[in-house]
């Protein structure tokens, strides 16, 4: 397909046949997938099932062996600060000397130009953007200086000054507490009732009916994708975890 086609322009993420291989394994195999815009998306699997290959290949983070993904149309290249990501945690160099303001001040490098420093306006809105996950009085502190969710606040409020209508999360709840992951999840469905697109790797099943409207189970191959209320059923849970279902909530009946 030609980089200029506009293809899906409907969904907020169009992916066709997408396969792709670290190895001789393949970590996602084949998948087709649609996410319409302004629905807020948890993307669950059992380890191993291929989220987070899934969110990094439509990034374009990891080659693909084959398929295409757009977003809103558009290859991903075209899409630069449109789309806010939360990387894992685990994945970030925390090392890195740097505040949490400046780390929220980044996620303006696109609409600033990288080699213009920030400047007033710039520090108002990422004070703004920190306010809104009662981090502001952290502004000033070493990230690699605050706890795990302190800093899942601070890359959450760094996809915020983004303002950018698609936002992508993996596993934003791993290991916070209780009042942060209120703090996240109110945050996000307001984003998403601002009409944003909103796709989450969710590992907590207990809380999927609640936190989201639309779901995609996948187990390298794509389970079933669609309303929660249609995807979370007991048969698509057996296929997606197989063995491992006995630790996991499952639906009293089908709908
Ligand atoms: N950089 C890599 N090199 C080689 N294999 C990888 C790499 N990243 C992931 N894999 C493998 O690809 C498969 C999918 O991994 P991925 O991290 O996408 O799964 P996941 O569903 O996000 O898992 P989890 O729930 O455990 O975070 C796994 O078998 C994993 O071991």
């Amino acid at each position: 397909m030609h980089e200029d086609t506009l293809h899906e322009p409907d969904q907020a993420l169009h992916v066709e046949d997408l396969t792709v291989s670290y190895g001789v394994t393949p970590a996602l195999w084949d998948i087709d997938l649609d996410i319409p815009p302004g629905v807020m998306c948890a993307i669950v699997g059992p380890n191993g099932a291929g989220k987070s290959t899934l969110i990094k290949a439509a990034l374009g983070l990891v080659r693909p062996v084959a398929g295409h993904v757009r977003f809103l149309g558009h290859p991903v290249g075209r899409m630069r600060g449109r789309i806010g990501y939360v990387p894992q945690r685990h994945s970030v160099d925390w090392d890195f000397p740097t505040t949490a303001r400046d780390v929220v001040e980044m996620g303006l490098y696109r609409s600033l130009g990288w080699f213009r420093r920030p400047g007033a306006a710039a520090r108002t809105r990422a004070m703004e953007a920190l306010a809104q996950l009662d981090m502001q009085d952290y502004a000033d502190r070493q990230i690699s200086q605050l706890s795990g969710g302190q800093q899942q606040r601070v890359f959450l409020a760094r996809a915020l000054v983004q303002d950018a209508p698609i936002l992508i999360l993996d596993e934003p709840l791993a290991g916070v507490d209780a009042s942060t992951e209120a703090v996240i999840i109110a945050l996000l469905q307001r984003l998403r009732d601002e009409g944003r697109t909103v796709i989450v790797v969710h590992h907590d099943l207990t809380t999927v009916q609640s936190y989201f409207d639309w779901m995609v189970m996948l187990n390298v191959r794509i389970i079933a994708q669609g309303p929660v209320k249609q995807v979370y059923t007991p048969e698509n849970l057996r296929a997606a975890y197989g063995r491992q279902l006995a630790m996991i909530a499952i639906p009293a009946t089908a709908p």
